[in-house]
């Protein structure tokens, strides 16, 4: 088994509350009221600015350019995902000024400086442990909407979907795995506990972040 595939059963049973979270329910059925979407996606604009200054670290922190390229190559992604959200937000007449200038609630403050902070005071290993629930998640949540074939038609999150479902998407998220396995090959017990407090710890942020978009709460 995979570093990552261990990461993911030992930080059970959060994963799985965060990949099968009511909002994910509502996203895959297309029931999820627009309010709390509309209030997700805000949020998320903001998390994604401070996520890439995360991913920006993988750039700073790599030990080749093999590693540079491929958090580029994320960031890359990443801006994709951006455009996605402020096609939502055009459609709904949000300007993108209107986005940013969002009050970041708790759980993405939380969030996002945690895996900062990882990612400034560890080394690779811990910046991608903080790093890949995000990718993870979201890449295992589009494959199981695609797969299920739950998603009504006309669901009005289908662009959502589709992005996480994607090729692309999916593809930089396997890289990211695949760059997270060869820095952690020559990591001992201790550093490998550390890995797994991170990924959980980010894990169940990512549940609290779901939380925060159901109950429209700062
Ligand atoms: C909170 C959160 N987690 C993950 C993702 C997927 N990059 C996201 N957009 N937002």
């Amino acid at each position: 088994m995979s570093i990552f595939q261990q990461l993911v059963q030992h930080s059970q049973p959060h994963w799985t509350q965060y990949i099968q979270h009511d909002f994910v329910q509502g996203i895959a059925t297309g029931t999820l009221p627009k309010a709390a979407f509309q209030h997700y996606l805000k949020q998320d604009y903001r998390y994604l600015f401070q996520y890439s200054r995360a991913l920006s670290l993988g750039i700073f922190k790599a030990d080749n350019f093999a590693q540079m390229a491929q958090a580029n190559e994320a960031i890359s992604i990443l801006l994709k995902e951006i455009n996605v959200h402020l096609q939502f937000c055009q459609q709904w007449g949000i300007a993108e000024s209107e986005v940013f200038a969002t009050e970041e609630s708790f759980a993405c403050i939380a969030y996002t400086r945690y895996v900062l902070d990882c990612g400034i005071n560890g080394g690779l290993a811990e910046l991608y442990a903080a790093l890949l629930p995000c990718a993870a998640g979201y890449a295992e949540i589009g494959r199981w909407i695609k797969n299920s074939g739950i998603s009504a038609e006309n669901n009005p999150y289908q662009a959502w979907i589709d992005a996480y479902a994607a090729d692309d998407f999916q593809a930089g998220v396997q890289k990211m795995i695949y760059l997270f396995e060869s820095v952690c090959c020559q990591l001992n017990e201790k550093q490998l506990q550390n890995l797994q407090t991170i990924f959980t710890t980010a894990t169940k942020m990512e549940i609290a972040f779901w939380q925060m978009g159901l109950d429209l709460t700062l």
